[in-house]
This record gives structure tokens, C-alpha cells and sequence, in this order.
């Protein structure tokens, strides 16, 4: 027995026991009310159409038992099967035995649990239905987590530069094909490598998540932002003029700039303003070369400032 089913068999060890107690205390009813019968009244192709029913019912209770978590399903699941096998087990024993006419009742009650495990397994279907629409919907969540996940810089949480490139790659066509313009901006915060020597890394990678998901909480939901290269972050907005744009980031550098950062408890004013350059697209260019173009761009902006 492998060491899932041995924890499926502890898991509903209650459930085992009861169906160990039930099919013997069947089985001993029948026989303790009942006539055993000759062998030549016995229909032997009834005895094994009836006997594989009960047979199978079995098997797929074991099946459940051994492959279900604990729950209601499985409860359904269990006590539906288990009244459909308490009647094809009876049906299968009055092929060898004679029910005594004072125990009518025991044919009267054969059909009995068929029909109340048939409503059980009915209720079962729906509540497996639901189950695994949920069980569905967590899996796409998953699914799509780990799909970005990867996509994902642990700093910043923001996307990685290759997803950006992407991305722009995409608009590029966009604009080649539907001339639908739209622009891109470089951030850049200001002596970042001083705040970093300054209060350490630690407090340098929180500075970077804290522009990050400022970054994030002023831009248009239609707007993508990356961490592109250590204290280099960029904004890609599609189908946007450049006026829009500029306002858009405008307004983002203000929020960033005005972030004042905490280190040993003490306020850090003026440690973050940021050098910013927001461009249009050109129609045709590429995307390395639109790359080169707005880091060259804010390089020579930074060394005249
Ligand atoms: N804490 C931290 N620092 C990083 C990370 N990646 C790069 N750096 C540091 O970021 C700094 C970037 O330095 P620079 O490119 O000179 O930027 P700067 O100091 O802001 O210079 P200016 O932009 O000209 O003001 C360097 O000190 C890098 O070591 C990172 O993931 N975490």
C-alpha cells in the first residue's frame, strides 16, 4: 500500500470500520432470516450479473474511500454508494437463499437503499460539481500567479525589463500597423547609490519597492510600469499623446519625489527626487534602438543638470 492511500486509509478510518461492521451484519441478517437454497434452484447467470453489480458498487466505495479527502462530498459519496451496495448485495444473497415468508420485509427493504443512495449520490453530483468549480478556480489563480511570477522583479514588484520589452514590441506594432501612437517614460531617482552606502541595502531595496508601488498606484490602469535596471524604472503607456504623457508622469515623479523614507527612525528628507524624460514613439523604430534612444536621452539630461 502506498503511503498516500496508507494516509486516505487513516483519514477515514470511521468510514472503513463502518463498512467492515455493515457488509457482514448484512450478509448474517439475510442468512439468519432466510432459507439457504438447493443448488439446482439457483439461476447461476443471475448469480453473476447481481454479484458484479455488488462486486463493482464495492469497488467504487474502496475506490472513494482511497482517492477523497475528508468532506462532504466524500460523506455523500460514501453513504450513497454504501446503500446502493447494502441492495445489490441482498439482491445477489436472495439468488442463494429463500426469504422465509414471516421476513417479507427483507424483500420488502432490498430495494430500500438503492433508492436512498441513488438521492444521496444525486446531492454527491452537485456538491462534486461545485467543488471542483472552485477547485478550478483556484488552479487558474495559480496557474496565472506562477505565470507572472516569473515575470516579476522581488524588489520593486513591479514587471522585469524582458516582459516590458514585450510589451513595447507589441505597441510597436501597433503603431506600425494602426498608427496608434504611444509613449514611454524613464524614472530615474536621484544618488542612489549614495542612499545605498548611506543606509544599506536593506533600506536601499525598500526605497525601491516604495517607488515601485507608487509608480503603480498613479498610473492609469492601462499604463505598465517596470523595474528596468537597478534604480531605473520604466513606464509604458499605450495609445497616449505626448502631453497626456507628460502629465501622467509628471505627476508620478511628484509622488515619488515627496516619498520621504524612514531609517532608523529618522525622516530622509530630499533622498529621492528623480531625473524623469517621457518620449513618443517613432513609427518604424525598433525597440532596442527606442531603448537606446530614452536611457542616451536622460543620461545627457542627468550630466547637464
Ligand atoms: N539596494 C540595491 N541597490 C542596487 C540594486 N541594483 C543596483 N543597485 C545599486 O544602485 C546604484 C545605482 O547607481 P547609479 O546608477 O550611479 O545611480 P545614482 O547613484 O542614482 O546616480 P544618479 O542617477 O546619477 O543620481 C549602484 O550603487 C548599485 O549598486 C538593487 O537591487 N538593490
Amino acid at each position: 500500500m502506498s503511503v498516500i492511500q496508507q494516509s486516505f486509509f487513516k483519514l477515514h478510518k470511521p468510514l472503513w470500520v463502518l463498512l467492515a461492521i455493515v457488509i457482514p451484519t448484512t450478509i448474517l441478517t439475510v442468512a439468519s432470516n432466510s432459507t439457504l437454497k438447493n443448488t439446482d434452484a439457483v439461476d447461476w447467470i443471475d448469480c453473476i450479473c447481481e454479484g458484479g453489480i455488488a462486486f463493482m458498487t464495492l469497488l467504487w466505495l474502496i475506490a472513494t474511500l482511497l482517492s477523497r479527502p475528508k468532506g462532504n462530498v466524500t460523506l455523500l459519496l460514501f453513504f450513497g454508494l454504501s446503500a446502493m451496495h447494502i441492495s445489490m448485495l441482498m439482491d445477489f444473497l436472495d439468488e442463494f437463499y429463500r426469504f422465509d415468508s414471516a421476513n417479507t420485509w427483507l424483500s420488502a427493504f432490498e430495494a430500500f437503499p438503492a433508492f436512498i443512495g441513488m438521492i444521496l449520490m444525486s446531492f454527491a453530483m452537485y456538491f462534486w460539481y461545485q467543488e471542483q468549480q472552485i477547485l478550478n478556480f483556484m488552479l487558474l489563480k495559480k496557474e496565472r500567479f506562477y505565470r507572472e511570477y516569473g515575470l516579476t522583479d522581488f524588489i520593486s514588484g513591479l514587471y522585469r525589463a524582458e516582459y516590458m520589452k514585450q510589451q513595447i514590441d507589441k505597441e510597436l506594432l501597433a503603431l506600425k500597423h494602426h498608427n496608434i501612437p504611444f509613449c514611454i517614460a524613464l524614472i530615474d531617482i536621484k544618488e542612489f547609490s549614495v542612499f545605498n552606502e548611506k543606509y544599506g541595502v536593506t533600506k536601499a531595496n525598500s526605497l525601491l519597492a516604495d517607488v515601485g508601488q507608487i509608480i503603480l498606484l498613479n498610473l492609469r490602469d492601462s499604463d505598465l510600469a517596470c523595474r528596468y535596471a537597478s534604480d531605473r524604472f520604466i513606464v509604458l503607456m499605450p495609445n497616449t499623446n505626448l502631453s497626456t504623457a507628460k502629465q501622467v508622469i509628471n505627476q508620478v515623479a511628484d509622488r515619488v519625489s515627496n516619498h520621504r523614507p524612514y531609517a532608523q527612525g529618522h525622516l530622509i528628507s530630499g533622498s529621492n527626487d528623480v531625473h524623469w524624460l517621457c518620449e513618443q514613439a517613432h513609427k518604424g523604430e525598433q525597440q532596442a534602438s527606442l531603448l537606446a534612444r530614452i536611457n542616451a536621452q536622460l543620461n545627457t539630461q542627468k550630466s547637464a543638470a
